[in-house]
């Protein structure tokens, strides 16, 4: 696999073992690539080094790292509040609105004249809208109004909607990356000065960024000021459940106490950040799914076994069937997160003076934890470059000797991601209603194995590009 960043990790993390200091400008930096290790940062660590990361919305660093840190006063009680709408009672209520938005898709590739479906934009769209219609309460309408695989290129408002989150996601650890933020991780100081004045020189990245920032921040006020009507008026009904009405609802909470520490500002931005963290990472991993499974045959067969045992295909899977049957499709998806993980690195905050491993490391050092580098470790995934399901079989050997802290495509400890639920219902039913109704193979554009870009995230640089074969009607 092509991993520029995390190549660099596996190679520090083989000459000088699992744990490896040094200082990127003055800033002490760890970088940790062993499970052990990697469970002791996660489960004590609660923050994030985010000062290089600027928010689209304020300029200021990302707010949902900042107000869930354990710095901010509001950090239990913002992320209790999130946290609770993600449990698996209230995940459930959303299957309707995810299985709506894959019916839409559905639609597109079941219509579309293309011969190749550029499915990484696809599945973008998708998770946007699903996170629009379950989070906000907004319908995005970014499936529904896809009208070419080739919309990259297109300049209307929904793909500059949709490249803007590509671009933020893009925020690279190289030299494209936009100036400021390379300062800011070498020179934080400095980083504020140059921004302002590179987002007034055109063909910089600053001033792309300001650019797409202006729509943007103007979408995400529009949210949460409907939103705001509609949370008052529910003073007479029934209260609404998600994402932001329960931001909102902690802001007002307690006599208003939040009030002056949660601007309109910080709940855009808090809103654009969940759009980006619920989308980009479940987008990716649907694409690396379709694509890993159409280039093993015997792993596709499988699965369709699997899938069509379910029975008829108007019959939408409840939320607890998807949990539990389809054992098959919970090891090709476990596969692919190990295989192309969305998130290679985790980075956490020394918040005090803390001892890992025999060493002392100073308040404020940045600990990142190596993901990839443990999800292709082969003392606990032999030969880790086959892709290969089965090693997640709960009875196989394999499964029941490997540390368990050595796969962590989620996160680990109080920082874990929310929406890993969430994540999975989606991913799940996703895959049902697709193999369902069609199998995918490579296209001739798309190379092999695909590039990976790592921004923020892990992305396929040149998208996931699949042809799509419509399968007869089952009745089962
Ligand atoms: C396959 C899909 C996904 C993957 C692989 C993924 C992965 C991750 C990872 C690795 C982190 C950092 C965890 C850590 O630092 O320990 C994270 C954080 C987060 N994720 Fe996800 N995620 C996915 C989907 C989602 C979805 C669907 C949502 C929302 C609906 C979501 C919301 C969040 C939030 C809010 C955080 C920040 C938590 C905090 O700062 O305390 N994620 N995710």
């Amino acid at each position: 696999m092509a991993m520029y960043g995390v190549d660099i990790f596996s190679s520090l993390a083989k000459q000088y073992g699992p744990i490896y200091r040094f200082h990127l400008g003055r800033q002490p930096l760890v970088i940790v690539a062993d499970a052990e290790l990697c469970r002791e940062v996660g489960m004590r660590f609660k923050d994030f080094p985010c000062r290089s990361l600027p928010s689209p919305i304020t300029g200021s660093p990302l707010l949902l790292k900042g107000l869930f840190s354990s710095r901010g006063p509001t950090w239990s009680a913002m992320r209790n509040a999130v946290t609770s709408i993600y449990q698996p009672t209230h995940v459930g209520t959303h299957l309707p609105a995810m299985q709506t938005c894959i019916e839409t898709l559905t639609h597109y590739i079941s219509t579309t004249t293309d011969d190749v479906v550029h499915f990484s934009n696809l599945f973008l769209r998708m998770t946007n809208d699903v996170i629009g219609k379950t989070a906000f309460g907004v319908d995005f309408g970014l499936i529904s109004t896809t009208n070419s695989t080739a919309s990259e290129e297109d300049d209307d408002e929904d793909s500059r909607f949709i490249k803007h989150i590509r671009s933020t996601t893009s925020l690279k650890m190289d030299l494209t990356a936009s100036f400021s933020t390379i300062l800011g991780l070498l020179l934080p100081i400095l980083q504020e000065p140059f921004r302002h004045l590179l987002r007034r020189i055109p063909g910089t990245a600053d001033h792309q960024i300001d650019i797409a920032n202006a729509t943007l921040k103007e979408t995400m006020e529009d949210i949460v000021a409907r939103r705001v009507r509609e949370v008052a008026d529910e003073d007479r009904g029934p209260a609404k459940k998600d994402f932001l009405s329960v931001i909102l609802n902690v802001r007002e909470a307690k006599g208003g106490k939040f009030k002056e520490l949660i601007t309109d500002d910080h709940v855009s931005a808090l809103t654009y950040e969940h759009l980006l963290a619920g989308s980009t990472a479940t987008s990716f991993t649907l694409a690396a799914v379709l694509y890993l499974v159409a280039k093993h045959p015997e792993v596709e067969e499988r699965l369709q076994r699997e899938i069509d045992g379910f029975g008829p295909i108007d019959v939408v899977p409840t939320p607890i069937e998807l949990r539990e049957g389809f054992p098959y499709l919970d090891q090709v998806l476990k596969e692919s997160m190990r295989f192309y993980t969305s998130s290679p690195l985790i980075a956490r905050e020394a918040d005090h003076d803390v001892e890992i491993a025999g060493y002392k490391l100073p308040k404020g050092t940045w600990v990142w934890l190596g993901v990839s580098v443990l999800h292709n470790d082969p003392k606990n995934f032999p030969e880790p470059h086959l892709f290969r399901p089965e090693r997640f079989d709960p009875d196989g050997d394999e499964e029941r000797r490997r540390n368990p802290y050595s796969y962590i495509p989620f996160g680990i400890g109080p920082r874990e991601c929310i929406g890993q639920r969430f994540a999975i219902q989606e991913i799940k039913l996703s895959l049902v209603h697709l193999y369902q109704r069609f199998i995918f193979r490579c296209s001739p554009e798309m190379e092999d194995p695909p590039e990976l870009e790592y921004g923020m995230t892990h992305k396929f640089k040149h998208g996931v590009k699949l042809q799509v074969v419509k399968r007869g009607v089952k009745v089962a």
